[in-house]
């Protein structure tokens, strides 16, 4: 049995990851990451977001277990991982890597290969579908990496910088899937520089900088932090970030 104090976060939502990284570093390099502390429960997407260097990607590595030298503890019980730069089995292509993903899950045979079908139509794959993905754009195997993802459908998505290689229309899709995970009750952890999307999007932030949270909450306790009230989160990220940077 699960103790309520343990799963539930203050709202009362079922909390899909708990963030608590005392320390994290490289090999001989010097500390990167400072008492990191955030939970995302069930149905809300949290933006972490920093300038380069503030320690995102660690905090994933730390996250998904490959960061070097760890010490904390992190909680969840499935996800999804779409990196920022996609990675394929050698050798595969796009319908082995679904055929082969649908040997790994214990779900319905017809929903799954449908689902499959319905998610390479609406992201423009079909027609490779038997291709290697080595063969594709990188925007092309952005979106075979959303496809793979999605139809896990875990209960966690964390998803580093989806934006970047991404058509308009793809984005649009990419964004119509994370509310229906979200409705579906999916938690996500969304690491992006595009902060005119995140602010659209996001039901709270993490914003960091230099190896520790800034602040974190939804928009409203960014701004307070920032005393911009009304303000951007682009506005309010460059003063929190440049204040930071200058020391005060
Ligand atoms: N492989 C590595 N070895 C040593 N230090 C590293 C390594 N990767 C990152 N770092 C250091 O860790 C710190 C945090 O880097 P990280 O990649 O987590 O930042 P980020 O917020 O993801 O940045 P960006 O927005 O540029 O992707 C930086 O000081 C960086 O120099």
């Amino acid at each position: 049995m699960l103790k309520y104090s343990e799963e539930y976060g203050e709202s009362g939502g079922y909390m899909l990851l708990t963030v608590d990284i005392k320390e994290a570093k490289y090999i001989n390099s010097q500390v990167v990451l400072n008492d990191i502390q955030f939970t995302i429960p069930d149905g809300r997407l949290v933006g972490l977001i920093g300038p380069n260097g503030a320690g995102k990607s660690s905090i994933i590595k730390s996250i998904i277990g490959v960061m070097p030298v760890f010490e904390g503890e992190i909680d969840y019980k499935e996800y999804s991982y779409i990196p920022e730069r996609p990675i394929f089995y050698e050798g595969l292509t796009l319908w082995e890597h679904i055929e082969f993903l649908y040997s790994t899950l214990s779900v319905d045979e017809e929903v799954f290969f449908s689902d499959a079908e319905g998610l390479l139509e609406k992201l423009k794959l079909s027609s490779v579908v038997h291709d290697l993905p080595d063969s594709f754009s990188k925007g092309m195997q952005q979106k075979a990496m959303i496809v793979l993802a999605f139809l896990r459908k875990p209960s966690l998505y964390i998803i580093d910088e989806p934006f970047m290689g991404l058509d308009p229309q793809a984005i649009n899709i990419f964004l119509q899937l994370i509310k229906h995970e979200k409705e579906r009750g999916a938690g996500v952890l969304l690491c992006t520089h595009a902060l005119d999307t995140a602010e659209k999007i996001c039901d709270e932030f993490v914003l960091l900088s230099n190896g520790k949270i800034l602040v974190q909450g939804e928009l409203r306790a960014v701004q307070k932090e920032s005393q911009l009230v009304g303000g951007s989160l682009f506005d309010c990220f460059n003063l929190l970030t440049e204040r930071d940077t200058d020391g005060g």
